[in-house]
């Protein structure tokens, strides 16, 4: 049972070297007032002056939400609010999980508590990329809030119309509104290509007047057959024409201007911003994403929720300095994403275990492996020789599955084959999942580490046949984390996964479970929703972060 002892101070430290307790401590500081002031939580100007240096890590130091001013003022939160919905025996959709909810509900609660005027709840549901989904509708979501919260909660459907800034103006005291799913709005994700189509009549587009507004006016008729007919017909068309001709002229003046999609997307913001007076990012998962409502809310006060500054606090109690050896896992089939997050890794971690569909560039590189079918992604295999180089350079040991279990697809209920590095998978099959070989060896890897961050599924988690390897490696964190190893689960489907195995491995509670963003920090990326947050300090964290990497 290992009891944290740190001694801090130059002559306490010589005093320990003298009677060998060195070894004894967990760690012997010879900055015994500066220990003492970063206990505190204050940030030592000679480490904040490294921290700046160029090529340091970006700064994640945000002011916190228990930091602002919210007393009487219109307090506009980005929550996660992609939930599981589902429909009841009367066909009304509802919200299956409220687990995910109760942090949110929280954040709300602690922003009214600080005397808000209003909370404007921003979120978004499912992907519906741009378009109006009707099932993924945040009125579900809604209905859930208000029964967590005790309070009503409005939902405004239309995002950036007038009625919806009339109501944010001038709320009553206490108000909580819930704005409609934000991606229903190519605007949010910056979908400028969304599905969305202009309709044909829509003159706001094309700035057309429509034929048939002409023909209405009786101006275009059918051919009559008589001659005095026929000329009066003759002097209608010369009418016609000209007046097409007038309509033709009209219509160049009359074209409405089409504002470009980079206009939209900042009228778009323009109008979250004119519904709040501070903004608070309280979505860990959306934070590195350049959405319009995580970095184009602009309010006088920007700060970060609880839940972010949870993240945060965590991330640096555990993953500025930490425990070696360092081993990130990664997998799953966002290939390029997780593949751009190892040059930054190679400076952080001591090794890597790669796994799930990223491995396929890399063994179709590395080990010039026939690959069948798996998922794939050429323009990564084109860049894997040169990461292997500068990993080796970095000391940074790459671990690559060595057999697999196959399938003709990832839904498919086939029965499953097995092939290994040496033989190769052979066309019209797919390796859905690492082998046995490969996951006695990550095992191994795991059982030796002190910290593992692990982002991205070993394989197709979604069919439990090919689920084995993720279990396997889940199983072995958790006794991993008997000795005393600190286990982080980032990512969507590693979590979800993980939540659902909580009976069989009761440990998995004291593995974080957090979003695929600290991986990110790890690897020292810049994350878009905490560069655009004021800057401040992190007075709760025992152990202040340093930027010393
Ligand atoms: N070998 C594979 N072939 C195809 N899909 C895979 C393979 N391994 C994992 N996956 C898929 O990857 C997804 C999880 O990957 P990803 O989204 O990157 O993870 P996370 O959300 O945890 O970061 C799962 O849906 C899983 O089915
Ligand atoms: O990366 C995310 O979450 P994660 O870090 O929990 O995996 C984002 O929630 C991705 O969400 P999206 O796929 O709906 O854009």
């Amino acid at each position: 049972m290992g009891a944290t002892t740190i001694i801090g101070g130059g002559d306490t430290a010589t005093c320990a070297k003298k009677f060998d307790a060195v070894d004894k401590v967990t760690h012997v500081s010879t900055g015994g007032g500066a220990s003492l002031e970063l206990l505190e939580g204050k940030v030592l100007p000679g480490i904040q002056a490294l921290s700046n240096l160029p090529g340091r890590k970006a700064s994640y130091h945000v002011r916190p939400m228990r930091t602002c001013p919210l007393a009487n003022k219109r307090v506009g939160i980005r929550l996660d609010l992609d939930v599981p919905v589902s429909r009841d025996e009367d066909g009304k959709l509802i919200v299956r999980d409220h687990r995910k909810l109760a942090g949110p509900a929280l954040t709300i609660q602690k922003a009214l508590r600080m005397a808000a005027r209003s909370i404007v709840i921003l979120g978004h549901r499912g992907n519906p990329e741009g378009q109006i989904d009707p099932e993924l509708t945040l009125q579900p979501v809604a209905q859930a809030l208000e029964e967590l919260l005790k309070r009503p909660v409005t939902l405004l459907p239309d995002i950036s119309g007038d009625e919806t800034e009339l109501q944010c103006m001038d709320p009553w005291p206490g108000s909580v509104f819930l704005l409609e799913n934000l991606r229903f709005h190519p605007e949010e994700e910056g979908i400028e290509n969304s599905r969305v189509q202009p309709k044909e009549d829509d003159t706001l587009i094309t700035g057309t007047p429509s034929r048939v507004a002409v023909e209405e006016d009786g101006l275009v008729q059918e051919e009559s057959g008589n001659e005095e007919e026929e000329a009066k017909q003759e002097t209608k068309e010369e009418n016609a024409n000209a007046l097409d001709e007038e309509d033709e002229n009209k219509e160049v003046n009359e074209t409405v201007y089409e504002p470009s999609f980079a206009e939209k997307v900042s009228a778009f913001r323009q109008a979250l911003s004119r519904l709040v007076d501070v903004y608070i990012a309280d979505d860990f998962s959306m934070i590195q994403q350049s959405h319009s409502s995580v970095v184009g809310v602009q309010a006088g006060v920007r700060a970060c929720g609880p839940q972010v500054e949870k993240e945060l606090e965590f991330f640096a109690n555990h993953l500025q300095s930490p425990d070696r050896p360092l081993v990130a896992i990664l997998g799953g089939n966002k290939i390029k994403e997780k593949f751009s997050l190892i040059p930054g890794l190679l400076d952080t971690v001591d090794e890597i275990i790669i796994g799930g569909a990223l491995a396929f560039p890399f063994l179709a590189a590395m080990a010039n492996m026939p690959i069948g079918d798996s998922l794939s992604d050429s323009s990564v295999t084109a860049q894997v020789s040169d990461l292997m180089e500068i990993a080796e350079i970095k000391g940074v040991t790459i671990h690559l599955p060595e057999d697999f279990v196959l399938g003709s697809s990832p839904d498919n209920e086939d029965t499953h084959s097995v092939a290994n590095t040496e033989e190769g998978i052979p066309d019209g099959k797919m390796g859905l999942d690492i082998g046995e070989r490969s996951r006695a060896k990550f095992i191994e890897i795991i059982a030796d580490a002190k910290t593992v961050v692990w982002s991205g599924t070993m394989g197709v988690i979604e069919e439990e046949k090919l689920a084995g390897g993720t279990w396997d490696l889940l199983s072995a964190l958790t006794h991993a984390k008997f000795k005393g190893s600190i286990s982080v689960l980032a990512g969507d489907h590693i979590v979800a996964y993980a939540n659902t195995l909580r009976e069989d491995l009761e440990e998995i509670d004291m593995t974080h479970m957090t979003s695929v963003a600290t991986m990110m920090l790890l690897a020292g990326e810049t994350l878009p929703g905490l560069a655009v947050l004021e800057p401040g300090f992190k007075p709760v964290s025992k152990i202040i972060s340093c930027h010393t990497v």
